[in-house]
């Protein structure tokens, strides 16, 4: 019988000596789901990736592949493949050798082998490159070989260890997107570790993000971004503006938050003491020449450009504004009156209480 999840982590713990790389992390991953777990060098992605593959056992807790506990399984019995950045792929061998070496090692025979390999390949747009070295393919094509090697022996779940950490900017951009359209047509279960949140915003169902060795908040890609659960998770996922300040509630279930120069933003959140911390999205913040504009925000202020960072579609503007100790950043609209804007122009600033997330510092 289908089994209603293909992982499970139950309250996890890793310890290096009195150190807990992984700390009680419990999960669930639904078949065929893109789950990622993403967070900052050391964090403790690696080692609880090493737990489900078989590499390093947990301290304590359970790990769980369609309801059977794997603890005790070896790596080499687990109903899992690993991908990893370098992709470990055997350089004397053809492409082709390559992927059918798995379903050999497995006494699968060797026609067979070759026959599934080679479909293999043509699922993954590699077609007829069988023959080739792999020494003689270009690196977006090395990681479809790798992770063509890995789908071809059907595991339940496939790992992946940033696998695109090795490429260039411009094709990982492109392996993000085929990664993703490679998972759903297989409809295989992934979970994939990176610290970088584009490729875990882009790709994942779900994403945890971890830090200090324990998940912070696991939801979808939207969730994360526009409901973070914590000040770490509201900085980490997406860019963000951040300023400290005193919090109290004020009217309309809306808090209030004294900066310390004493200019008073409005923000929606939960504050238990009064040391806070006020984070707005540059997209959230509205960009206007003519004050009347912005009328209708309870946060609105006068600013001068201090910078303009183009970057084509995700250009921005930093404001230094009277009253905020860092420049307010603005996502800059490549069309429109402002496109052109100097440093040194005068311009508006507002956003509304519900864009300005406020934590307990
Ligand atoms: N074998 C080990 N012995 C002792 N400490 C370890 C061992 N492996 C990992 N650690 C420690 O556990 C913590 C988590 O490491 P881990 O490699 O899981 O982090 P990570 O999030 O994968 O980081 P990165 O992205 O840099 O690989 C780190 O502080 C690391 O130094």
């Amino acid at each position: 019988m289908a089994h209603s999840t293909d992982l499970d982590l139950v309250n996890v713990i890793k310890r290096f000596g009195s150190h807990a790389a992984v700390n009680d992390v419990s999960f669930s991953v639904a078949p065929g789901e893109f789950f990622s777990i993403l967070g900052p060098s050391g964090c403790g992605k690696t080692t609880l990736m090493r737990m489900i593959a078989g590499f390093e056992n947990p301290t304590s807790g359970d790990i769980r592949i369609r309801g059977k506990s794997m603890i005790g399984v070896p790596a080499n019995k687990r109903p899992v493949n690993m991908v990893f950045q370098s992709l470990a792929l055997f350089p004397m061998m053809s492409v082709g050798e390559n992927v059918a070496y798995g379903l050999t090692c497995r006494d699968v025979s060797r026609a067979e082998a070759e026959e599934r390999a080679s479909r293999m390949l043509e699922r993954v747009g590699l077609k007829g490159f069988g023959e080739r070295r792999v020494t003689a393919l270009s690196g977006g094509q090395r990681q479809r070989v790798a992770i063509a090697r890995c789908l071809v022996l059907e595991p339940t779940l496939v790992l992946l260890d940033e696998p695109l950490g090795a490429l260039d900017l411009k094709l990982r951009e492109h392996m993000k997107i085929e990664l993703k359209q490679l998972q759903s047509t297989f409809n295989t279960t992934f979970a994939y570790i990176t610290h970088d949140q584009s490729e875990a915003l882009v790709m994942s169902d779900r994403i945890a993000v971890m830090n200090q060795g324990k998940f912070e908040q696991v939801g979808s890609p939207r969730e994360l971004y526009h409901n973070p659960a914590t000040p770490f998770v509201a900085s980490f996922v997406g860019e963000t503006n951040k300023w400290q300040g005193e919090a109290a509630a004020a009217a309309n279930g809306a808090i209030s938050v004294r900066l310390p120069s004493g200019t008073v933003v409005q923000g929606q959140g939960k504050v238990a003491d009064k040391a806070s911390l006020a984070f707005v999205r540059p997209e959230a913040v509205a960009l206007a020449q003519d004050a009347s504009v912005l009328s209708s925000l309870p946060n609105r202020f006068e600013g001068r450009v201090s910078a303009v960072l183009f970057d084509g579609a995700n250009s921005s503007l930093l404001i230094d504004t009277a009253g905020f100790d860092q420049p307010v950043r603005a996502v800059l609209p490549q069309a429109g009156p402002l496109a052109g804007i100097q440093v040194g122009a005068p311009i508006h600033v507002g956003w509304t209480a519900d864009a300005m997330k406020v934590f307990a510092a």
